[in-house]
């Protein structure tokens, strides 16, 4: 019963190839995927002329035909064999012949080999017409010689030039037309780190490491509760719902391939593509055997099909495999020898009448093997003809417990019928769910329940609490938070409040803490630095920053994370409370999302410059470093603080072994003392400036009148601003920086000040509550409430006036 050898399992540092045909973007995911794992990017044609003294076009001028060929084929053996770990290799056109096809099917026994493709009409761009059809039959050989594939959605660049607008609120707030737009190949970029994040298996580590309680380091398999929605290719072929509104309606995807259109492999290659930039969610792959609609097969074709079909699964490294059991050994031998990292959910599917019994001992005997093959899920799922009552799938569950030695695979379970799914708290993981307005007559499952009614139901049989969550400090009455919260709230089904709350001592805030339903907070001044000694457990980045702004009750039976993760909307008093910072992911995710190719960050010479030496300030310069910046300025009205940041960060990142690129000291941090010097000279004009100084005078200190001088602007590539402020929205800074953009340099992008507000809410949402963010309802939100405040400003002034 011992699973197969799982023969795609790479060591975590071998060389990934990369083939494919001209067009289809290997040399740019090659540059990206090489930053990303820090690697050392090869490429055949730079390989080649090293190695030969010429380039290949000069090698087939002077030594003609056949000798090219044998030469190139030689360089191409040695390119794959000398650099066998700690490289990504790009192939060439060379990758085209049967020879290094073969080369290539070779080293995919030991190295992850990727084929790339993309949408037809891109390579085209590339090509001429006549080519065209040849090349690309050419290139689906490329399957045959690779073990992985990746299909490179094209990104479409921004609409204006870098600035398109950024808000799909429609809310005519001044900035409308003129935010950050993301910024072109960002979404490729983030689609194919994550990729290999999977190939090479750092990607669940890596979560988990860099934020225990975000949403995608617990496994759905692991959540105290988690639902899986159903999409059918059937349906994506032709959905009549925007990708948008699939955004939080689920913990994961199932991707349920139900039809065979033309081209199956590319269509459903293109889905897969589709559904990871889209929801960005783990995706449960599954084959229907008997697609309703889809013509009858006979058992041979079914399963030389049905291969085919889970292998292309396991060669775009979906998370799940959902794999039949109940299918003959060879086949199910198969998967599990080329499961590379994908997990397998071991399924026991009984469709038709005279489903096997729970209390069956063969029910028993079925999870024991999936067990033994090291399923890392099992799925049991009957069809009842009948009334199936609820003890008999608890008692087996508890037969389960009792009998079964550990380690155990999670278990879903639940019967169904014609009606749908019996309850939707049968199962306490990926249970299916829908979407309220999803319409396809293919799904027997037609009366699963939806993400939101599962939620609700858990609160209503009390499984889960209503929590009282908060935005505490001393200024905090115009906060947007409590707005884009709630409206989330009330998305995914969640009877929480969130409410800001005006307090300034830490006395205060320990009350509001300690009552049994406080469910967290996001702090503000004066609380994110003075909490700090008041913390135990703190995430390793608000410790290097300093400041803290997100607060965790851990309610955990035990001293587990995952145990502390999972009572998250659960009440019940605190054991400790854990404090996390967001101020740095957002504006990292916001800097991202703007910064254009050209400004990508290089160590050695990107410049970053920011604006303030506030807690928000520390959260920017970690936000820099942590993208990579080494050379990183703070100017602040008031010198002396901003040394303080410096010396901060400086000692920081000598502890780290992070030093500076330029100049003797290898100080990462250095202080600009005024706004008339000239920018130093050593160091490229800067591409990313963050303000950190807050528009309207809070605590007396003065208000954000901070303009750039033009010989601080001279960065011939532009760059991103980020300013922080949002009271007023267009600040002096904004405005200069519009003009900038709009007389001097197209390519600067500004980011305003409620984008970044309203990435931070998201974050915040999503750590307190442990689920995924309705995103674009919450950054709806962010700029309909701005609006509104705006108005009843105006409005409250207008009435001052009238009544002198
Ligand atoms: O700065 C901000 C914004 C905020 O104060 C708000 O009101 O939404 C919440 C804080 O946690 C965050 O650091």
């Amino acid at each position: 019963m011992a699973p197969p050898k799982n023969e795609r399992a790479f060591e975590a540092n071998s060389s990934i190839v990369l083939v494919g045909c001209r067009g289809a973007g290997k040399r740019t995911l090659g540059f990206m995927g090489a930053l990303h794992l820090r690697r050392r990017l090869v490429t055949e044609e730079h390989y080649f002329e090293k190695t030969t003294g010429l380039s290949r076009g000069e090698y087939l001028a002077r030594h003609g035909r056949e000798a090219f060929a044998r030469q190139d084929i030689e360089v191409f053996k040695r390119m794959l064999d000398s650099n066998r770990t700690g490289c990504i290799i790009e192939c060439g056109m060379s990758s085209l012949t049967g020879e290094a096809q073969d080369a290539l099917r070779q080293y995919s026994s030991t190295n992850p080999v990727v084929y790339i493709h993309r949408e037809k009409e891109q390579i085209a761009r590339h090509l001429d017409a006549a080519d065209l059809q040849q090349l690309l039959k050419a290139d689906e050989r490329h399957r045959s010689c690779s073990n992985f594939e990746y299909y490179n959605l094209y990104d479409p660049p921004n609409k204006s030039g870098g600035h398109i607008s950024g808000t799909s609120s429609g809310a005519s707030t001044p900035l409308n037309g003129r935010q950050s737009g993301p910024s072109k190949l960002l979404s490729a970029r983030e689609d194919f780190t994550r990729f290999l994040d999977i190939v090479t298996g750092r990607g669940a580590t890596k979560a988990w490491l860099e934020s225990p309680f975000s949403v995608s380091s617990v496994p759905p398999e692991f959540r105290s509760y988690s639902y899986a929605l159903r999409l059918r290719l059937s349906y994506l072929m032709d959905m009549d719902l925007e990708w948008e509104d699939f955004e939080a309606r689920g913990d994961c995807v199932e991707f349920i391939i139900d039809h065979w259109p033309d081209d199956l492999m590319n269509v459903i290659a293109r889905q897969i593509a589709l559904i990871r930039r889209k929801l960005g969610i783990p995706i449960i792959y599954h084959v229907e055997e008997n697609p309703r609609g889809e013509r009858r097969r006979t058992p041979e074709e079914k399963d030389a099909m049905d291969a085919d079909l889970l292998e292309l699964g396991l060669r775009l490294g979906v998370d799940y495999i959902s794999l039949d059991l109940q299918r003959h050994d060879e086949f199910v031998n198969r998967v599990l020898r080329h499961r590379g990292r994908s997990k397998i959910i071991g399924n026991f599917w009984y469709m038709g009448f005279g489903a096997l019994a729970w209390q069956d001992d063969r029910q028993m005997e079925n999870y024991k093997r999936a067990q033994g093959l090291g399923c890392e899920v099992v799925r049991m799922v009957r069809f009842c003809t009948n009334d199936s009552p609820a003890e008999l799938l608890e008692g087996f569950k508890k037969r389960l417990q009792q009998e079964v030695p550990d380690p155990k695979p999670p278990l879903v379970a639940y019967d169904f019928s014609v009606l749908g799914v019996r309850t939707p708290l049968q199962s306490r993981i990926l249970n299916p769910v829908k979407h309220p307005d999803m319409e396809n007559e293919r799904d027997h499952l037609a009366t699963v329940s939806t993400y939101y009614h599962s939620y609700e139901l858990l609160f209503r049989q009390f499984l889960l609490d209503p929590l009282q969550f908060y935005v505490l400090g001393s200024h905090v009455s115009y906060s947007l938070s409590p707005a884009m919260h709630s409206a989330a709230y009330d998305f995914c089904g969640m009877p929480h409040t969130f409410q800001d709350v005006t307090c300034s001592t830490i006395d205060r805030l320990n009350q509001i803490c300690l009552s049994d339903s406080f469910g967290g907070a996001s702090l503000t001044a004066p609380f994110k630095v003075a909490i700090m000694p008041h913390l135990k457990v703190k995430s390793h980045h608000a410790t290097a920053i300093g400041a803290v702004n997100v607060l965790l009750p851990l309610r955990g039976k035990t001293s587990a994370i995952l145990d502390h993760a999972n009572s998250r909307n659960k009440a019940g008093p605190a054991r400790e409370f854990f404090g996390d910072n967001t101020d740095w992911s957002s504006i990292l995710t916001c800097l991202r999302r703007a910064i254009s190719p050209r400004n990508y960050v290089q160590p050695s010479k990107t410049t970053g410059l920011v604006v303030g030496a506030g807690g928000m300030a520390r959260a920017a310069i970690y936000a820099l470093i942590q993208l990579g910046c080494r050379n990183i300025f703070i100017y602040n009205r008031t010198a002396p603080n901003a040394n303080q940041v410096a010396q901060h960060f400086n000692d920081w990142a000598a502890t780290q072994g992070i030093v500076g690129t330029k100049g003797g000291s290898h100080e990462i941090c250095r202080v600009l003392p005024s706004l008339s010097e000239p920018w130093p000279r050593a160091y490229q004009p800067p591409t990313m400036v963050i303000s950190c100084v807050p528009a309207t005078s809070a605590n007396g200190s003065a208000p954000a009148d901070f303009e750039m001088p033009l010989d601080w602007l001279r960065s011939p590539t532009g760059g991103v601003v980020v300013e922080l402020a949002y009271e007023p929205l267009v600040t002096p800074l904004v405005a200069q920086m519009h003009a900038v953009r709009d007389h001097m340099s197209p390519s600067w992008v500004v980011v305003d000040g409620l984008e970044v507000v309203a990435e931070m809410a998201i974050e915040a949402f999503e750590l307190m509550t442990g689920r995924m963010a309705p995103k674009r309802l919450m950054k709806e939100v962010c700029r309909k409430t701005w609006e509104q405040q705006q108005q009843q400003q105006r409005q409250g002034s207008e009435m001052a006036m009238s009544s002198y």
